[in-house]
C-alpha cells in the first residue's frame, strides 16, 4: 500500500536517493553513525538496544556531541547533469533525546567537476536553498520550496549544532543530460535522463515512477502494480514524460519478479504536448498491441512512426491490469533543424550528425535510405509472431503460461513439453514430405557495432516448420534471427525484425514466415535442424534476394 505524502513529494523525484546513484562525498563528523546511511530508500530501521564499540547503533547519520558550531554533509547528487529541487525531508527518526535539533541545505551546481572532486563546505559558491529550521525528535520534516529552485549537482545538508538525522531526501526534477552528449540511441525515460512518471490510471501496489528507476529492481515491489480489475474491458495505463523530446527507436517492456500478475500484453502511444501531464493530446501509437510474459525483458522495435517525430510523452496501456518493473524508450533527441536524426550514424558512429549532436550544430549527413532494425533480446513472447522458442526454464513460475512441465527420467530430469510444432502443410498439388533432421555447420558472419549489417535475402518455407538449436555453443553464445511474416507472398517489411538469441536457445520458424538464412556470430556454430522437406526445391524452400538492400540490422 502506498503511505499518504505530501504532494510535492508524489509529484516529484527523490532526487537525493542513494538508488539513483547520489552519494556522500564529505562529512563533517559522523562519529556514532556513518553518513552515507542518509540516503537509502527504506525508511530508518530502529536499532534500540544494539550497541556498537562506539554506542548505541543508529541507522542514519549521527555525529559526537558538544560541536561547538555545526555538522555538515556534502552530497553529489545521481544525475550528472543534476536536479533542479522542490522540497525537503529531514527525517529525525529514531532519533530521540540526540535528534539534530535544526538543519538547513546549500546547494551548488558544478556539473563538470570531476567525479573523485569535492568542493569545499566553506567554498563561497554554496547558495542556501532551505533555511535553518528547527527539527523535533523522531519524525519526517517535510518543507516545500516556493518554486523550483536550481539546478544543482551537490547539496550541503547542515545540523545545529549535533545529533542524528535518519534520512535526508531532497526532491525535484532531474535535469536531462546536455543534449551535446547523447551521440548514441539512450533512454530517456529513465529518471537519470530527466524522464518522469507523470500520470497514471492505478497504482495500488506499486507506485509507476517505478518504471522508470536504474536496474531490474529486488523484488516484485520496486516496479509498477495495479490492482486487480474485475471484469469488462478494464486497461490501465502510465504516461512518462521524456527527459527531452525524442525520435524514438525500440523500447524495452521489463516484468521482472511479476510471474503470476503480469499484463497480458501491452501497447504504446506517444505525443507531442508542452504540458506536464497532457489533457487532450492527439496519441500516436508506436508499438501496437504486444504480448508479455512473466520475468523478463521484452525488447520490441517500434513502429516507424516512432522515428519520424520528436515525441514529448509516451502512454503505456496494460490490458487488463498487472504488473511492469521498468519501460525503456531509446531513441536520440531532434536535431536543432527538427529533423529526424540518423540513427545508423549514431550507432555505428559514423554519422555526421551523431557529431552534430556535440557541436549541437546541424550538417546535412547521409540518412540511411533503407529501414533500420535493431537486434533485440530473444523471448517466447516477442517471438510468438514468426514462430516459437525452444529453451528450458530454471524458474518454472518464468516459463511462458501453459507450458507444461514434468518431471521425467526417474526425477532426474525436467521435460518442457510442445515448445514448438513440428508442421508440414501439405500444398494442394499434394506431394509428399519427409521429415530431415540434419544438422547446420555456420560459419560466422563478421559483424560489429561500426559495421552494420544489411538484409539482402530472405527465404521461406511455404509448407513446413523449420527449426534451428545451436549444439556447439557455449551458455553465452550468440547468434542472429532475422524474420518477417509474409503478406501476399512477400515479405511485410513492416514486421522485419532481428533477434539476437542466446546459446541456451533454439527457435523453430512457422511454416509460411520469411527469414534469413541462419547467421552464426563470433564462431562457427552447429545447428540441428528439423524441417520436412519433399525435394522439390520450388515447394521445399522460395529464396528472394536483395541486392539493394532490404534493411540494416544494428546491435543495441
Ligand atoms: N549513538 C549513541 O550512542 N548516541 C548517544 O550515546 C549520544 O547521543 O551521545
Amino acid at each position: 500500500m502506498i503511505t499518504a505524502l505530501p504532494d510535492f513529494v508524489n509529484d516529484s523525484i527523490e532526487v537525493s536517493s542513494n538508488a539513483l546513484g547520489s552519494r556522500v562525498l564529505a562529512v563533517s563528523d559522523d562519529f556514532f553513525a556513518d553518513a552515507w546511511q542518509l540516503l537509502q530508500p527504506h525508511d530508518p530501521v530502529n536499532l534500540k538496544g544494539q550497541f556498537g564499540p562506539k554506542g548505541a547503533l543508529f541507522d542514519g547519520w549521527e555525529n559526537a556531541r558538544h560541536c561547538p558550531t555545526f555538522n555538515w554533509v556534502i552530497i553529489r547528487l545521481g544525475s550528472p547533469a543534476g536536479a533542479s529541487l522542490l522540497g525537503f525531508d529531514i527525517d529525525t527518526r529514531p532519533f530521540d533525546g540526540n535528534e539534530g535539533p535544526a538543519g538547513s541545505v546549500e546547494a551548488l551546481f558544478l556539473p563538470e567537476l570531476p567525479d573523485e572532486d569535492v568542493p569545499s563546505a566553506s567554498d563561497t559558491r554554496w547558495v542556501s536553498v532551505l533555511p535553518r529550521k528547527p527539527l523535533g525528535p523522531a519524525s519526517r520534516h517535510f518543507f516545500r520550496l516556493d518554486r523550483l529552485h536550481g539546478p544543482f549537482t551537490h547539496l550541503k545538508l547542515c545540523m545545529y549544532p549535533d545529533g542524528g538525522f535518519g534520512r535526508f531526501r531532497a526532491y525535484g526534477v532531474i535535469s536531462p543530460p546536455l543534449l551535446r552528449s547523447i551521440t548514441t540511441p539512450i533512454d530517456l525515460a529513465h529518471v537519470l535522463n530527466g524522464g518522469r512518471c507523470v500520470a497514471v490510471s492505478d497504482q495500488h501496489f506499486g507506485v509507476g515512477k517505478n518504471l522508470i528507476l536504474p536496474g531490474r529492481g529486488k523484488d516484485m515491489g520496486d516496479g509498477w502494480e495495479t490492482k486487480r480489475s474485475r471484469g469488462g474491458d478494464h486497461t490501465d495505463w502510465a504516461i512518462l514524460k521524456l527527459g527531452a523530446p525524442c525520435h524514438l527507436l525500440h523500447a524495452e517492456i521489463d516484468t521482472a519478479h511479476f510471474k503470476g500478475n503480469f499484463p497480458e500484453s501491452c501497447t504504446l502511444d506517444a505525443c507531442v504536448c508542452q504540458e506536464t501531464v497532457p489533457s487532450n493530446a492527439r496519441w500516436t501509437s508506436v508499438l501496437g498491441r504486444v504480448k508479455l510474459g512473466p520475468h523478463r525483458q521484452h525488447q520490441f522495435q517500434l513502429e516507424p512512426a516512432a522515428r519520424q517525430t520528436a515525441w514529448t510523452h509516451v502512454r503505456c496501456t496494460i490490458f487488463p491490469d498487472g504488473g511492469i518493473k521498468r519501460l525503456r524508450l531509446y531513441g536520440l533527441p531532434s536535431r536543432e533543424d527538427g529533423r529526424e536524426p540518423d540513427f545508423l550514424g549514431a550507432i555505428t558512429g559514423t554519422s555526421q550528425v551523431a557529431s552534430s549532436l556535440q557541436a549541437v550544430a546541424p550538417v546535412d549527413a547521409h540518412t540511411p535510405s533503407e529501414p533500420l532494425i535493431v537486434a533485440l533480446t530473444l523471448t517466447a513472447e516477442t517471438f510468438a509472431p514468426y514462430g516459437s522458442v525452444i529453451q528450458s526454464y530454471a524458474d518454472h513460475a518464468a516459463a511462458p503460461r501453459g507450458l507444461r512441465i514434468v518431471l521425467a527420467n526417474g526425477g532426474t530430469a525436467e521435460k518442457f513439453n510442445n515448445l514448438a510444432p513440428v508442421h508440414y502443410g501439405r500444398p494442394r498439388s499434394g506431394e509428399q514430405a519427409e521429415l530431415n533432421s540434419c544438422v547446420y555447420r555456420c560459419q560466422p558472419e563478421m559483424f560489429t557495432k561500426q559495421e552494420p549489417w544489411t538484409v539482402k535475402v530472405l527465404e521461406r518455407h511455404q509448407y513446413s516448420s523449420q527449426s534451428f538449436v545451436p549444439i556447439s555453443l557455449p551458455a553465452n553464445g550468440r547468434y542472429l534471427v532475422i524474420v518477417a511474416q509474409d503478406k501476399g507472398g512477400k515479405p511485410d517489411l513492416t514486421s522485419l525484425r532481428a533477434f539476437l538469441a542466446g546459446g541456451s536457445q533454439g527457435i523453430s520458424y512457422a511454416a509460411n514466415v520469411w527469414h534469413h538464412p541462419m547467421i552464426a556470430l563470433d564462431t562457427v556454430t552447429d545447428f540441428t535442424c528439423l524441417v520436412y522437406e519433399t525435394g522439390i526445391a520450388s515447394i521445399d524452400c522460395e529464396i528472394l534476394e536483395f541486392p539493394d538492400g532490404l534493411a540494416t540490422v544494428v546491435m543495441p
